[in-house]
């Protein structure tokens, strides 16, 4: 079947609609994100700027050449603020409206411009790598602080249409004279080809980053303590497990720690429900301090924390828990003008080598439990039967 550029500019204007709409519908369900928003827009401007490039021949210069080159400018520049947004960046409108603007007003308004072929190539790829560059920068940037797989991808993927655009203009301007219709006309449909890939591949690259960050951070939720931010319950056996075998293959020993603050009912009664959520905070943070950031640290229900501590002996183990204890049982609390203490009991533990996590905390469990019977404000342990040790090396 016979393709003419016409059909080509209708599916591209189609694509381009399409994920548009997608977009704003996926802008209008969670407004707080509007990134979309931005990357919507961007399809309006890509298909304007095809549709203009498409009328080459049958409108003036004005809206095929300044129009078009300008609003794809515009697309690439909604891409970048939108990826802005997406890292919860500040948008200079005023960048995205002013490049497309200024690039329109030097192809239209500079003199002899209009006849000069070579010159308008040379500025329009300029731009439109620069816009590109942008983007790539943007991610790169974004990446340091939040690695997603599809923005890697998105990174590469505007590094090589930038490439892409260099080696365009270069076999343009080495190529023939604009005036062979023909040549022009199978150029254009090759253009709309390119085109359509690129967007559908920017479009999907989009949406299936914006999936993957929302996975991601359902899945960092669903493993968290609301109040603290530590790891919960589910995160700690995930996370516990993982540490727990790399010990054993590493022959380390690995020590747990169960911490339960005292009177912790008195002390909601006595001040109230908030600053016993304030003490749990100020506890949360000691312990974060005094444990290495290798260690796992989490808040395993109510008023009970636990710590998995790799490569800590038991002495070692109970040497950061009376650290922890004495930290805690020094902090000021504050409430009404004055300030009051709070303390918390310990039970710390090494892991056995045929221990698994569940009964390791059953162990330091009941070494809490001593700590509690003895008086609170203390740290137990519970003997150790196996230690881990380094496995056999063979031969
Ligand atoms: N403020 C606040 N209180 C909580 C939270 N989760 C659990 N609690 C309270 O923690 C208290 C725990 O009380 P108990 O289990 O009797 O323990 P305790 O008073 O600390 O006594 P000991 O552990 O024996 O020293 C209960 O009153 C719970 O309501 C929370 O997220 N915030």
């Amino acid at each position: 079947m016979p393709l003419d550029p016409p059909s080509v500019l209708v599916a591209l204007l189609a694509m381009h609609s399409l994920y548009m709409v997608l977009e704003l519908g996926m802008w209008l369900r969670r407004r707080d994100d509007d990134a979309l928003a931005f990357w919507a827009f961007a399809n309006a401007l890509a298909a304007t700027s095809a549709l203009c490039f498409g009328m080459r021949y049958a409108w003036p210069y004005v809206v095929t050449v300044s129009l078009g080159n300008a609003v794809l400018l515009g697309a690439w520049m909604a891409i970048w603020a939108g990826m802005r947004r997406f890292s919860q960046r500040r948008v200079p409108l005023f960048a995205v409206i002013a490049l497309p603007l200024l690039l329109g007003a030097v192809l239209q308004f500079t003199p002899g411009l209009h006849d000069n072929y070579v010159a308008r190539v040379v500025i329009v790829t300029v731009a439109w790598v620069a816009g590109l560059l942008l983007i790539v920068f943007e991610c790169a940037r974004a990446e340091r602080v939040e690695r997603l797989v599809m923005r890697r991808a998105l990174m590469v993927a505007f590094l090589v249409l930038a490439c892409f655009v260099l080696v365009r203009a270069g076999l343009t301007l080495r190529g023939p004279p604009a005036e062979d219709r023909m040549l022009v006309g199978q150029l254009a449909l090759v253009t709309f080809f390119v085109n359509m890939l690129i967007g559908m591949t920017w479009n999907l690259g989009l949406l299936m980053m914006v999936n993957e960050q929302l996975e991601a951070r359902l899945r960092w939720t669903a493993d968290r303590d609301g109040l603290t931010n530590l790891l919960n319950r589910r995160g700690f056996q995930e996370w516990s497990q993982r540490v727990l075998q790399r010990a054993r293959r590493d022959g380390a020993p690995v020590s747990l720690l169960v911490m339960d603050l005292d009177h912790f009912k008195t002390i909601n009664d006595q001040y109230g429900h908030d600053i016993g959520d304030d003490v749990l905070c100020v506890f949360s943070n000691i312990a974060q301090q005094a444990l290495r950031p290798t260690d796992i640290l989490a808040r395993h229900g109510g008023e009970e924390f636990c710590a998995l501590l790799p490569n800590a002996s038991e002495d070692e183990a109970l040497a950061v828990a009376e650290r922890l204890r004495c930290d805690f049982a020094k902090t000021p609390i504050p409430f009404e003008g004055q300030v009051f203490s709070a303390t918390v009991s310990i039970g710390a533990v090494e892991i056995g080598a045929d221990e698994d996590i569940g009964q390791a905390l059953r162990r330091a469990d009941a070494a809490l439990y001593q700590a509690k019977t003895n008086g609170r404000d203390r740290v137990e342990t519970q003997a150790i039967t196996s230690r881990i040790t380094m496995p056999a090396v063979a031969g």
